[in-house]
């Protein structure tokens, strides 16, 4: 082909052997990564839209332009793969568990996203954890006025939205309240959810490292890992297992329990669909508590800081939700979708404060990116905070402006046609499983919370 240069000639930082640019990436005090975020950005102006970086012992081929970006997603095959992070992989492999949906490839990737994409994925079928989230987010909406303090500030806001995404995802797989609101909460559902942020702060001191370095030399923060995931893992059983029993006695009696209607909940159906082991399945709904908590609580919280700086968005919100609410009590699917300003706020965040710094991929075909020839089995990096941030596509990036995801003459500030340069929640079969219901979780409680004059707003 001519003009296309080989992947050597792709420019990048030139790291050291091995260790490659690991240095940079991470803090003065330790391993833990400083900021993948801002490292794209700095690589991004020094080096241009494509750049090539070793971390720790992979090499990336980082992309931020719509065109590289459809070329790759368009390209994916029937097993989109993406590499594993390494932490959690050893953690699975250690205790003899399955690699789960997240972690895994191919054909094994493909029986978890099929035993459970239907109801996760669908419209209709999401539809139906609608009541449950909206009970949730009414006794969450219930606490905040209960602790506010005289000033109207809510003193550790962060935890209580942890608590509603945590309490809100338990209901959506289990049918199951975890008491998240009580006071105090049981020890072990306390402990239970200290355990999501202790996995995810060892996983973020030793994710650039090689395993075979934090399994055998800098050894504090994988035991650590191991330590909290263990927790982790028998609270997710325990409350499987105990599921589990009530599932077989009705398919015992003959019930048809893989009917989609509001009486199935998530793991009733993963497990009577059968494609799942009791361990995969098992493995998959921690997964998913793992998954739904941090994610959607940091998305709302971002939104709350945002809403908070931009009175002008907060006041144009609230018309919006008190124009569509009116007598209705609950804001449900119906209600949701005729209220395009909230689900542009909440777009808005996810363009400016997206929750992954980037979508990985190992591609599966020779493509050329930008001008030059990248092999199959390469691990490409989808910059997705870049993008968000482009100026040229996004004029004025760092403004709040919820304006920019309207349709049609509303819309102001987005300039591009192409579909592949904002992808929040990823693209195509291996896109986020949660989207659906994190979206539910997120605009249900934003409507409510947008109708209080709450003052939400983290301090410091
Ligand atoms: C605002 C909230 C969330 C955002 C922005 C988000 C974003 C993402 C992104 C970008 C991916 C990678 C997609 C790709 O590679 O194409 C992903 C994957 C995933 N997400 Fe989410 N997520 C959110 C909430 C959730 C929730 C609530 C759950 C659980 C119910 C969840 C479960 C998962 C799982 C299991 C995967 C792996 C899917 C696979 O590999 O097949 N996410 N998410």
């Amino acid at each position: 082909m001519p003009n296309v240069k080989s992947m050597d000639q792709i420019p990048g930082p030139k790291g050291l052997p091995f260790i490659g640019t690991l240095l940079e990436y991470t803090r003065n005090d330790g391993w833990g990564f400083k900021n993948f975020f801002a490292m794209t950005q700095k690589r991004r102006r020094e080096y241009g839209p494509i750049y090539k970086e070793n971390i720790g012992n992979n090499r990336f081929v980082v992309v931020s332009t719509s065109q590289d970006v459809e070329i790759i997603l368009r390209a994916e095959g029937k097993y989109p793969n993406r590499n594993p992070i390494a932490p959690l992989a050893e953690y699975r492999k250690k205790r003899n568990l399955s690699l789960g949906v997240t972690h895994s490839k191919d054909e094994e990737w493909k029986k978890f996203r099929s035993a459970m994409d239907k109801k996760m994925m669908r419209p209709h079928e999401v539809t139906c954890y609608s009541d449950r989230i909206n009970v949730v987010s009414n006794d969450l909406i219930q606490r905040l006025k209960r602790c506010r303090g005289n000033d109207g500030i809510i003193p550790d806001i962060e935890k209580e939205i942890n608590k509603y995404t945590t309490e809100s995802i338990a209901t959506v797989l289990f049918e199951k309240r975890l008491g998240m609101f009580k006071e105090p909460i049981e020890p072990k559902t306390e402990q239970f959810c200290q355990s999501l942020t202790k996995v995810l702060e060892a996983t973020n001191e030793i994710v650039t490292v090689p395993p075979f370095i934090f399994k055998y030399i800098f050894t504090k923060h994988w035991k650590e890992l191991i330590k909290w995931s263990d927790i982790a893992t028998e609270f997710a059983d325990e409350i499987v297992e105990e599921k589990r029993k009530q599932i077989e006695k009705k398919i015992a009696s003959n019930d048809n329990m893989t009917r989609s209607d509001d009486r199935v909940d998530f793991l009733t159906y993963v497990i009577a669909t059968g494609k799942l082991s009791r361990s995969e399945a098992n493995v998959a709904m921690m997964e998913l508590l793992f998954g739904g908590v941090d994610t959607a609580a940091t998305t709302i919280l971002w939104t709350l800081y945002n809403l908070g700086k931009n009175p002008r968005v907060q006041d144009k919100l609230r018309s919006e939700v008190r124009s569509i609410m009116k007598d209705s009590k609950e804001p449900d699917a119906n209600l949701i979708e005729k209220m395009p300003y909230l689900r542009s706020c909440v777009k808005e965040t996810l363009r400016l404060q997206p929750i992954a710094f980037a979508l990985p991929r190992i591609i599966g075909n020779d493509l050329v990116l930008s001008g030059y020839k990248v092999p199959a089995k390469t691990y490409v990096l989808i910059a997705n905070y870049v993008m968000g941030r482009d100026e040229s596509v996004f004029p004025n990036p760092s403004q709040y402006m919820p304006e920019r995801w309207l349709r049609g003459s509303d819309r102001q500030g987005y300039n591009s046609e192409s579909r592949f340069q904002y992808l929040p929640f990823g693209f195509g079969p291996r896109m986020c499983l949660g989207k659906r219901v994190a979206e539910m979780e997120i605009h249900t409680l934003l409507s409510k919370v947008s109708l209080f004059k709450l003052n939400l707003l983290p301090q410091g």
